[in-house]
């Protein structure tokens, strides 16, 4: 580490060791995580893309991608060891982009998985699996899609030593699915919890009671310093926490009779493209499994 690295750390190392010293041992905790993922996040261009990169105790490749018409994230997560890859929520329109990027970096994508079954935008993994001899597509088998593979509670994807373990966050769709990774230091929740938000429940199997249900017991009980990714984001926002969204989203923080009642006034636009993207997406994008 360089010694202008360094000198920035030592306000905050200072800051952490003060409260371990005053007997804050949580907060202590929380200051020395937040350390250490600092170590490991990097500023890209003008959106500040987080890259948890490899490092000495072998960790997990990671890059948040972004497609600017639909405002959907694609994650890529790989590992450095045997250079097995997962991608969630590729969109059509930028597969040769994530094709590239997977290229250039010398990975194999093992696995192309949907967070459900999307009504905004088509899918990537149909064509993906086209491009990439050997991915599989996952999602939920409560998405009512077609897939390699079918997705329950549950389940774990592996790659290489790392996973995502799958729990079924309905509410959005009957089949949306969160993704943690084994460790819980980050969930890829799909279109079940946005930073600040949630998904829509009024369309496809969309169903406020259950989706508030979902978040509660499936993403709000991961540690507080668990990072949220979402599927999207309007407002620029890239990650969040468990904590943040636990004390300041301003829909999930109500009673369940509020959030119902937001939820039923929300009056959204019907996504522009759902009539082509949710039959297309059914069968894994323009291109059949
Ligand atoms: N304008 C976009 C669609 C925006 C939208 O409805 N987003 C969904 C997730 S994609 S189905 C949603 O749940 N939004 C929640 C919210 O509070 O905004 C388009 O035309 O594609």
């Amino acid at each position: 580490m360089n010694s202008a690295v360094l000198k920035g750390l030592k306000p905050a190392v200072a800051y952490v060791l003060r409260l371990r010293a005053a007997g804050d041992s949580r907060k202590a905790l929380d200051g020395f995580t937040q350390l250490y993922r600092g170590w490991n996040l990097q500023k890209v261009g003008e959106r500040g893309y987080s890259a948890r990169m490899e490092h000495a105790g072998g960790g997990v490749i990671f890059r948040q991608l972004f497609e600017p018409v639909s405002c959907t994230y694609t994650y890529l997560l790989a590992d450095p060891g045997s250079k097995e890859a997962v991608l969630i929520d590729p969109v059509l329109e930028t597969v040769d982009r994530d094709v590239k990027l997977i290229d250039e970096l010398g990975l194999k994508l093992k696995v192309a998985v949907n967070t459900h079954c999307h009504a905004d935008h088509i899918t990537g993994t149909g064509l993906l699996k086209k491009k990439l001899y050997g991915t599989k597509s996952a999602i939920s088998r409560h998405s009512g899609a077609k897939a390699d593979i079918m997705l329950s509670d549950g389940d774990s994807i592996t790659f290489g030593k790392h996973c995502l373990n799958v729990r079924n966050t309905p509410g959005h769709t009957d089949g949306c699915v969160t993704l943690v990774t084994g460790d819980q230091s980050m969930a890829f929740t799909g279109d079940a919890l946005l930073i600040r938000g949630c998904g829509r429940t009024d369309f496809q199997q969309g169903c406020s009671k259950t989706l508030y249900n979902s978040v509660h017991t499936q993403i709000f009980s991961l540690p507080g310093h668990c990072l949220i990714y979402p599927a999207h984001d309007y407002k620029g926002q890239t990650v969040s926490t468990v904590y943040e969204e636990k004390k300041f989203n301003p829909r999930l923080t109500k009673s369940l009779e509020e959030f119902v009642k937001i939820m039923a006034n929300l009056n959204l636009p019907k996504p522009a493209k759902i009539d082509v993207a949710v039959p297309a997406n059914l069968v894994c994008g323009l291109h059949d499994v």
